[in-house]
């Protein structure tokens, strides 16, 4: 069996982090920037794993190799769990600073304590047989009223995490690694991770 993973993502931000989070299992890590002819793939399911399903699937056919894509998104509690799935186009393609600037305006005047969210990501391991790994991780924070920190990507900035008195974009890769909802999902992913490598 090879000893590559490809990572079906575009997301630069995610990709480092993966690099940082699999270090540990000397696996070859690909990403969609390797594959320049593979077409975004759309996200038209109605939950993460749909999502996620959809990215690993679709890129596990057409490279022949095992893949992991993450789905994830911020789930505001005053907004009724928005932007949720729809976090990467809330303002506009893939535009950060718009996606925070949409969902400050949307949270002008809500108190502190009402200002509650959690990121959620959702894992999806597919090998091109279509065996399939599924995880989930969570980290809750509160909005802040702006964007405070300079690492990160998405919405960091104005993710506040109580418990260490940080934003996520305050903190350095590992730090955020250890909390995060995509720390916590890929600690859980890598935990089954041999198991599943090992089977056909
Ligand atoms: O740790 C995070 N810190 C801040 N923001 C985050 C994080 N994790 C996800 N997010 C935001 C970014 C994007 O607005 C959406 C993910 O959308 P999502 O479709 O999963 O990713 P994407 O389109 O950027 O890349 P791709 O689909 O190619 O993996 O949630
Ligand atoms: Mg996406």
């Amino acid at each position: 069996m090879t000893n590559e993973l490809v990572i079906a993502t575009k997301n630069e931000g995610k990709a480092r982090e993966f690099r940082e989070l699999l270090a540990p299992k000397g696996i070859t890590i690909k990403t969609l920037a390797d594959f320049p002819e593979i077409p975004q793939v759309a996200e038209t399911g109605q939950t993460f794993e749909e999502n996620a399903t959809l990215k690993a699937t679709a890129v596990a056919q057409l490279t022949s190799l095992p893949v992991l894509a993450d789905d994830s998104g911020l789930v505001v509690d005053a907004l009724d769990g928005q932007p949720g799935i729809y976090s990467a186009r809330y303002a506009g393609n893939h535009d950060d600073r718009r996606n925070m600037a949409k969902l400050l305006r949307k949270l002008d005047g809500v108190p502190k304590d009402q200002r509650t969210a959690h990121f959620q990501t959702t894992l999806v391991l597919v090998k091109p047989t279509g065996k399939k790994m599924v995880t989930n991780g969570y980290v809750k924070g509160l909005i802040l009223t702006e964007p405070r920190g300079e690492n990160g990507f998405g919405y960091d900035p104005v993710f506040f995490v109580p418990a260490y008195h940080q934003t996520l974009a305050e903190m350095t890769e590992k730090q955020k690694n250890a909390i995060s909802h995509r720390g916590h999902a890929a600690q859980q992913m890598l935990e089954n991770f041999d198991e599943w490598w090992d089977q056909a």
